[in-house]
């Protein structure tokens, strides 16, 4: 019947098939209308999370960070803390990569104290000779000269020491497969026997590191990795080196400066030369990898629901020849994140021994506060190592004496701070060009707690100054 045959043909398939039967029971419909209002529940929440987040893409601001300092002022440690407050999840996810950082840190360390030991008079002996150790409130030279007490003459080697440096030998092939699983360059500059080791930006040196795991050594017990294997062989050994007091007094006439850099770990070498080994948090931080070229990082900064900020954060060499390379990023970033080594003001530049790094940081800064480029650039600059200049200064180094500006004033790192601090400051009110906001915060990064709430308060002071350059916020 023509009706029948309309009906049939206008009908939607899709109503059709969702169309309850028709001797569907009261119980059935009651159910049915449950899931279908389960189900609109669901979609609407589904469409609210779609409507959430293509709201905050269109809020996504980008906010690009340069890093700039002279080598070792402690750039890739605030990389590092950014990412630890702000990409937490991938910052741990990597912490079993730095362990052979860590590891080549320590043996780096221990090959410069058996080198110095190898400068000594080589004559057997049973005691030890007369050299005076170092002060019990510090590890820091006071003296630029070697006093003639120290030097290397008076010193002659125990049959124990001797030993000693005889079962530490298997760290020299320690050191060459540790080179070898993380990829490092020779440093080309610096050169020499111990020059720090590089790896170049943008080698993929942790997932190399995934990539090839090392020869296992195995026994009944299990298999363990050769390199962890050997370096706990090592590990009582290292430990008694490392708390020798006579080797303790040649540290220090040596300079070695182990304690500022690589050696942070020498204080927890049972810890770190254990087979087990997984780096903590604050290892990571502290573990010293120099920077050749440009690494470049992201994490996003939830500021409020649905405002996000996606941070880039360039870390550059701090190295001399390095510089040249800082320029390209000029034009292209929003904020300059300058850190300054205060702790290191009694020191010279490796690659340029005349050059005090204190004076050297002053020069770095005048020529960006006097770059036309960076005339819109928030500038933030931060003084670091301030743990390292408290602990000269209270050691008895004198800071006038490396900055004879400073003359006769107070000689705690309060008034040192306050000082190079007017000193930055001046050299900006000096530039012709003005910088959309300057901010200066004492820091010690390695301190992971202070240095989260700095980062905090520091991240909050950019986005609400890029938001509200992008009208989002008032
Ligand atoms: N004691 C102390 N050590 C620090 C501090 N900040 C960084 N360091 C250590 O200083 C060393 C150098 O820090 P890096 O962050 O690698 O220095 P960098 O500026 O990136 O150096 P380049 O890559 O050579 O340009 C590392 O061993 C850090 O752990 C600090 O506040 N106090
Ligand atoms: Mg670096």
């Amino acid at each position: 019947m023509p009706t029948r045959t309309r009906a049939r043909n206008d009908s939607d398939p899709f109503e059709e098939a969702l169309r309850p039967p028709s001797d569907e029971t009261p119980e059935q419909e009651l159910i049915r209308k449950r899931k279908e209002t389960e189900a609109r529940r669901v979609n609407d929440a589904i469409q609210e999370e779609i409507d959430r987040t293509a709201a905050s893409e269109k809020k996504l601001t980008t906010i690009k960070l340069l890093v700039l300092g002279q080598s070792e002022s402690g750039k890739s440690t605030l990389v590092k803390n950014f990412r630890l407050k702000y990409s937490s999840r991938e910052f741990r996810q990597e912490n079993i990569t730095w362990r052979s950082v860590i590891q080549l840190n320590v043996v780096h360390s221990i090959l410069q104290i058996l080198d110095a030991l190898s400068t000594l008079t080589d004559r057997p002996s049973t005691s030890y000779s007369p050299i005076s150790p170092p002060s019990p409130s510090s590890s820091f030279s006071t003296t630029d000269t070697l006093p003639h007490s120290r030097s290397n003459t008076n010193v002659q080697l125990t049959n124990e020491q001797r030993a000693l440096k005889l079962r530490l030998s298997p760290l020299i092939q320690v050191d060459r497969l540790l080179r070898d699983r993380i990829g490092t360059e020779e440093d080309q500059e610096l050169g020499g026997k111990f020059s720090e080791f590089v790896v170049r930006a943008g080698s993929a040196w942790k997932s190399a590191i995934h990539r090839q795991p090392g020869r296992q050594i195995g026994d009944e017990n299990g298999s363990v990795d050769q390199i962890s294997h050997l370096m706990s062989m090592c590990k009582n050994d290292m430990i008694q080196l490392w708390n020798d007091q006579v080797i303790r007094g040649l540290r220090v006439v040596r300079k070695l400066r182990l304690e500022e850099r690589s050696g942070f770990f020498l204080d927890s070498l049972d810890r770190v030369c254990s087979v087990g080994y997984v780096p903590t948090d604050d290892d990571v931080i502290k573990a010293r990898l120099r920077t050749l070229g440009v690494n470049e990082t992201r994490f996003n900064v939830v500021y409020a629901p649905g405002l996000t900020t996606q941070w880039r954060v360039y870390d550059v060499g701090g190295i001399k020849s390095q510089r040249v390379y800082w320029a390209s990023f000029f034009d292209d970033v929003d904020c300059i994140a300058f850190i300054v080594s205060i702790g290191a003001f009694n020191q010279y530049l490796e690659e340029d021994p005349e050059v005090n790094r204190l004076a050297d940081s002053f020069d770095i800064w005048h020529k960006i506060v006097n770059a036309k480029l960076l005339a819109k650039v928030h500038l933030l600059v931060f003084l670091n190592k301030y743990d390292l200049l408290e602990r000269k200064l209270a050691s008895g180094i004198r800071f006038n004496k490396y900055i004879t500006s400073y003359e006769g004033r107070s000689n705690d790192a309060t008034s040192c701070t306050a000082y190079i601090k007017t000193k930055l400051h001046n050299q900006l009110s000096e530039s012709k060009h003005e910088v959309q906001s300057f901010i200066c915060h004492v820091t010690s990064l390695t301190n992971t707690t202070s240095s989260g709430h700095i980062l905090a308060a520091v991240t909050e002071l950019l986005v609400t100054k890029a938001l509200s350059h992008t009208q989002l916020i008032n």
